[in-house]
């Protein structure tokens, strides 16, 4: 899963040259670039932060790291560890043009339901309210009048939502377990967890303040029955002191290391008000839908 490395992750040419190709790059709108400049969405509006900031957005595990001491077992933290430009080129996939269509396709309430799609797909499941619909707005914040329905009320989103990039992949939104959970969220997620063929990873997301929950195990569970692959997300990561955070942090780590055989070791930190955590995440999914380029 090690897929290319950077030396130093940001090294001081490599940023020069991003910061160049990324500000002089015909790839950006006048109006790209006044939403870019206004957060933190792509990476052309970070290249112009100092690297100390570009490497905590991208990197959010380099915050909680300078914690811990020197016997700690590091080896997971970075296992998916890209180049700044396969980063770069992985965002290409995450922004509409006239090839390459991102949409929302169409919803569905039951497995026959569901659209017959070839290109890969992922899935996002989790607890209700734990930040799903969020996660997948923040990571299509770079497509102009793309809607995607959040909430404070858990319970928001009752179907299976499937959003299209292009014929490189699609997204899948789901409903959440646990409170205010639709009353046929099994019928409804487990049929498709099960047999959905072009199913290539699922995204399991765990609040950063609670951790792992009863009915997150449940989860757990059910992906190693069905041995399908799959990956904690830490979500909302802005919100709790540092301290909770690494500690949920590690106990997530430890727990996926000793206790799961089909998760990937390491948790993604993700805050999607912030979008720290999302630049990377838009590259693993690349990586893991088969879109991620090798670098030049
Ligand atoms: N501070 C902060 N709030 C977040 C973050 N992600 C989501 N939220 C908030 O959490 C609430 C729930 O977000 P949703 O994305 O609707 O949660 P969900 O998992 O889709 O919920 P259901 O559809 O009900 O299962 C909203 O008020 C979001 O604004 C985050 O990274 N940081
Ligand atoms: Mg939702």
């Amino acid at each position: 899963m090690l897929i290319g490395s950077v030396s130093l992750i940001c090294g001081q040419n490599m940023w020069t040259i991003l910061r160049s190709r990324l500000l002089l790059s015909g790839h950006f709108s006048s109006c790209d670039v006044c939403r870019a400049m206004s957060n933190h969405a792509s990476m052309q509006s970070i290249a112009k932060l100092q690297e100390r900031k570009i490497n905590k957005l991208i990197f959010p595990i380099t915050d909680l790291e300078k914690f811990l001491g020197p016997g700690v077992d590091r080896t997971y933290f970075r296992l998916f560890n890209p180049s700044i430009e396969q980063i770069v080129k992985a965002e290409e996939l995450f922004r509409s043009s006239g090839k390459h269509v991102i949409d929302y396709y169409t919803s569905a309430v039951r497995m026959d339901h569901t659209p017959s799609l070839t290109q890969p797909e992922v899935c996002f499941i989790g607890r209700s309210n734990v930040g799903k619909s969020t996660l997948i707005k923040a990571l299509f914040s770079l497509v102009p009048g793309l809607e995607v329905r959040v909430s404070k009320n858990p319970g928001h989103t009752k179907k299976l939502n499937f959003f299209k990039a292009g014929k490189a992949f699609t997204l899948v939104d789901m409903p959440g377990y646990g409170y205010h959970a639709p009353e046929d969220f099994t019928d409804m997620v487990e049929e498709y967890l099960q047999k959905r063929q072009n199913l290539k990873r699922i995204f399991l997301l765990v609040d950063g303040s609670i951790g792992l929950q009863k009915s997150d195990l449940i989860a757990i569970e059910m992906c190693e029955e069905f041995a399908k692959p799959y990956v904690v997300v830490i979500t909302k990561i802005d919100r709790p002191p540092t301290g909770i955070l690494l500690t949920r942090f590690l106990e997530v780590q430890e727990f996926i290391v000793n206790k799961t055989n089909g998760c990937f070791p390491q948790p993604f930190l993700i805050s999607s008000t912030q979008y720290s955590g999302v630049h990377l995440l838009r590259c693993f999914i690349a990586h893991v839908t088969g879109n991620l380029p090798s670098t030049s």
